[in-house]
């Protein structure tokens, strides 16, 4: 209910807040111009009846009617479309900006895992045309209440009865809304379904993944999902839009029914005293207008109805940005004295049952690197996630310096951290702003972007750009330049060091698309700096690989397996153990010489 309230709100203000001039504006052209015609109609019916009974006066009132209302209406034409179309415009942007703005600054990630919720945004996302129309569609609803004001008016005076019109057209617009709402709700049920076939469709047409769809011959049985996911949400719709066809059906034949009954009465008053030609031409004519005044009203009502649906999952986003997530106000350290400690944390995904951490136990040294290592699923991006506070703990907790991470501002600590993930971002901006936005507040610093690029190791990607970090990245753009998967991951790393003093770095296999060899080198020379960053601030960096030549330079490295830390210690220490880590770390060193 107060999502509902909320929405209706949000409907009624945000073309306002658009644009208020234009807005206002808009709205007196659209109301003059639904007011007009129903003038125009009582101004024919004084000219009928003056010129019937010799009333000069009354055809002259007339004709000054309809002739200033047909100036109006033109000087209306000109400008009401030109301001409407401005004002989709308008509507858009502030409605694009506020949903984007209102998801990317909901903190954590829950709310993309969690299929309820990942629907619910994408259908903000997708049918977002409800929104781009809702200011057309409100100013819509009130000229047509304009028009059926000035309607109903003029049809008491002609006869009470004849309102009874006016309520078979309240019926078509109730028969409409009913419509709308059963193919609302069919749109919402069928959501998953089209989200999926998006997804497939996305997969089955993009240039990205089009090597391996080839590949491994997916085209056909891509396409048939899609068909049977497509062949579902049709359906489901077809079966609503027959419904709603049935109701409108109805309400139409019951309108024709009453406007015939209508025309007959006044015909026969017309040849009485309480009643004229005048009222006749008035009757017919208006009895259309009621028509089209209820195919309006339908109109804007049953796109209100889904105007105000897609409204309240807006209202509904809003309200879970600020409630979802991490929350906190505590300051976060501006040094790491003691590190960063997880006592008892387990860990399960929203929606599931199965942890995927189980009773971690560990301190991470102020001042440390440390490698987390283990077999695919065991669980190493997950910690690197709860490090990071994109989730909390479902048990346990994670202490900064003895701190609770739980009470700490969660944008300041955002702010204290940086990531490199192997599922990278490629921003589609000049090289200077994909590594910029690493750290905003220096995006416009030239020698914050270079020295990033060094510490990343990227001076040759830019090197061997055209216009150096000045380049447009991105193949569809006009002189846009593509990189290869290992050049767009150096960029990456390059923007995890715009914030050159973290209390905790994070880099989740950031290297994958490296190999080996630059790998290594390019860790030997970020552990050199790192150390004399770390000296300052105490800052932690924290490193997922799979490859133990890079893993074995960290200060401690914890051994994950089945979502249980189940060695931890130094690379030499854990070799000395002879336990799991000696195992994989023989595993690789044996496949390298066999190799070499
Ligand atoms: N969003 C999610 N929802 C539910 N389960 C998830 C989610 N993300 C990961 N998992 C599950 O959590 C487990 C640990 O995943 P995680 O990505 O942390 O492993 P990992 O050790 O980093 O693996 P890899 O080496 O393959 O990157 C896996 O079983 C995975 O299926």
């Amino acid at each position: 209910m107060l999502d509902q309230l909320d929405a209706i709100r949000l409907w009624l203000v945000s073309g306002f807040r658009a644009n208020p001039t234009l807005a206002v504006l808009t709205l007196l052209l659209r109301v003059t111009g639904a007011v007009a015609p129903v003038l125009q109609v009582y101004g024919l019916k004084l000219i009928i009846d003056g010129a019937l009974g010799h009333h000069s006066s009354s055809v002259l009132t007339g004709a000054v009617i309809i002739s200033a209302t047909l100036v109006l209406a033109m000087i209306i034409q000109c400008f009401e479309f030109a301001a409407s179309q401005t004002m989709v415009d308008e509507v858009h942007t502030y409605l694009t900006h506020g949903v984007i703005s209102t998801v990317a600054g909901i903190p954590g990630l829950e709310h993309h895992e969690r299929p309820e919720i990942a629907d619910r945004i994408e259908l903000l996302r997708t049918e977002s045309l409800p929104l781009t129309f809702s200011f057309t569609q409100q100013i819509g609803l009130i000229s047509a209440a304009a028009n059926a004001v000035a309607v109903l008016g003029i049809l008491a005076a002609i006869h009470p009865v004849l309102l009874v019109l006016p309520l078979l057209g309240a019926l078509r617009v109730w028969a409409s809304l009913v419509s709308g709402g059963h193919q609302g709700r069919a749109r919402e049920a069928t959501a998953q379904y089209s989200r999926r076939a998006d997804r497939l469709a996305d997969v089955a047409a993009s240039a990205r993944h089009g090597l391996e769809v080839r590949v491994f011959g997916l085209q056909g049985d891509l396409l048939r999902m899609i068909d049977a996911l497509l062949g579902v949400v049709q359906r489901r719709r077809g079966r609503a839009a027959a419904i709603g066809a049935r109701y409108e059906l109805a309400a139409r034949l019951g309108f024709g029914l009453g406007y015939t009954a209508s025309i007959v009465l006044v015909a026969t008053l017309a040849g009485t005293d309480t009643g004229s030609a005048g009222d006749l031409a008035l009757i017919v004519l208006l009895g259309a207008r009621v028509e089209q005044t209820a195919a309006m009203v339908a109109d804007a009502g049953r796109s209100t109805g889904q105007t105000v649906r897609a409204f309240a999952r807006y209202a509904w986003l809003r309200r879970y940005a600020r409630t979802a997530g991490a929350t906190g106000s505590r300051s976060t350290p501006r040094r790491l004295d003691r590190g960063i400690s997880l006592r008892d944390v387990s860990f399960r995904y929203p929606g599931t049952s199965v942890p995927v951490l189980r009773r971690l136990d560990v301190d991470l040294p102020a001042g440390g690197t440390v490698a987390i290592v283990g077999e695919n699923g065991a669980g190493k991006s997950t910690l690197v996630k709860l490090l990071t506070r994109l989730y909390e703990p479902s048990e346990g907790s994670i202490l900064v310096d003895g701190r609770p991470l739980a009470e700490l501002d969660p944008e300041a600590w955002r702010t204290s951290t940086a990531v490199a993930l192997q599922d990278f971002v490629r921003y589609e901006l000049t090289a200077r702003e994909a590594v910029g936005v690493g750290d905003l507040s220096h995006l416009e610093d030239p020698e914050a972007v270079r020295s990033a690029v060094r510490r990343g190791a990227a001076e040759q990607v830019v090197a061997s750009l055209p216009r150096g970090l000045d380049t447009q990245l991105g193949r569809e753009f006009t002189d846009g330049v593509d990189l290869s998967g290992g050049q767009w991951q150096r960029l990456a790393l390059a923007r995890a060091f715009m914030r050159p003093t973290p209390l905790l770095l994070a880099l989740d296999e950031p290297t994958a698309a490296l190999d080996p060899e630059a790998e290594y080198v390019l860790f030997r020379r970020y552990a050199a700096a790192s150390a004399v960053a770390a000296a300052r601030t105490g800052g932690i960096t924290v490193l997922v690989s799979h490859r133990f030549a890079t893993v074995r330079m960290a200060d401690l490295i914890l051994v994950l397996h089945g979502g249980r830390i189940v060695e931890q210690g130094s690379h030499h220490e854990l070799i000395a153990k002879g336990g799991r880590y000696a195992e994989l770390f023989e595993l690789q060193a044996r496949a390298y010489r066999t190799e070499w």
